[in-house]
């Protein structure tokens, strides 16, 4: 680890934020389209309990498909393997909305981090909770991993995301008719939004990112060997159809949302979040990824040495 980080923070502050170019913010929850595409934040967790940040890392954004992270550790800790065999581990390459495979692959997602995925995994976790004990249930692991106990659900945005939300209606209806989804598809959507809805500042979202770490000094939540295997799947599904690109520029298992945020892993070393809220066509965060990409350039982090 650089003795420096916080200069190296300090840079790509700087650097990124003198960029014009941020992307436009996701319009089709409108609840999301009124956020500031200026706002900029970064912040990393260290092993040895040091928080380090830059920019508007205090202020809370959607953590939105960086949920599906939190939900899919606990579907994995309920039914563990038996999970996949409702939901497979390939990367889709597709939009995180796409309906385009579901219907060759006989209603079964292409993996947990695409919406479809991610809705199969919430109606996992529904068997064993209601909808209330669900959402209770991931708030108390996020703030336990961020040991932190104000993160919440944002209401509004649940709201607004339920009453534009019909292409997650087809996706749900649509693995219901394959007897994909054991709920009806408005209660488990109903649970999924709100999962969505989470808030979470970059240094809140650092911080919880630590349970993936696996490192001396940071919360062990789950297992090593699930660990890995989810942070295999960040890798190889965490940004979309945007994926190979992302691990070919940074080389970190990440996850992210269209709400701008990223959470990035350095397996041993350290949890990264990252957030701009101006995207890509694909729905990644175009500077948060950009400031990544600087991040793993000058530490020489990344999982390929
Ligand atoms: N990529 C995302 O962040 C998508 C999450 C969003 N709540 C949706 O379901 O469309």
């Amino acid at each position: 680890m650089p003795t420096n980080l916080q200069d190296i923070l300090d840079q790509i502050h700087e650097q990124v934020t003198a960029r014009s170019d941020h992307g436009e913010v996701a319009t089709y929850i409108p609840e999301l389209a009124r956020v500031d595409p200026k706002q900029f934040g970064l912040a990393v967790a260290l092993p040895d309990g040091r928080l380090l940040s830059v920019g508007d890392a205090e202020v809370p954004f959607s953590i939105q498909s960086i949920s599906k992270v939190f939900t899919l550790a606990i579907a994995l800790g309920r039914v563990g393997n038996q999970l996949w065999k409702r939901v497979g581990r390939e990367p889709s390459g597709h939009a995180f909305n796409s309906i385009l495979q579901l219907e060759h692959e006989k209603g079964i997602p292409r993996n947990p981090f695409i919406n479809a995925g991610a809705i199969v995994v919430t109606d996992v976790i529904l068997a064993s909770s209601s909808p209330k004990e669900a959402l209770a249930g991931l708030l108390t692991f996020i703030r336990t991993a961020a040991d932190d106990p104000n993160i919440y659900i944002n209401e509004a945005v649940a709201r607004s995301e339920k009453e534009t939300g019909h292409r997650n209606l087809a996706l749900a209806h649509f693995m219901r008719g394959f007897g994909n989804l054991t709920h009806e598809p408005e209660l488990t959507l109903g649970t999924y939004f709100h999962q969505c809805a989470v808030e979470m500042s970059c240094r809140q979202l650092a911080m919880a990112g630590r349970f993936l770490v696996n490192a001396r000094g940071m919360p062990h939540l789950i297992s090593p060997s699930r660990i890995r295997r989810i942070n295999a799947l960040m890798m190889t599904c965490g940004h979309y159809d945007g994926s190979g690109d992302f691990a070919f520029r940074v080389g970190l298992p990440a996850k992210s949302g269209v709400g701008g945020g990223i959470l990035v892993i350095v397996p041993g070393k350290a949890s990264i979040a990252v957030w701009s809220p101006g995207l890509t066509p694909l729905g990644n965060s175009r500077l948060g990824t950009e400031a990544v990409h600087l991040l793993a350039q000058r530490t020489q982090w990344s999982v390929f040495g």
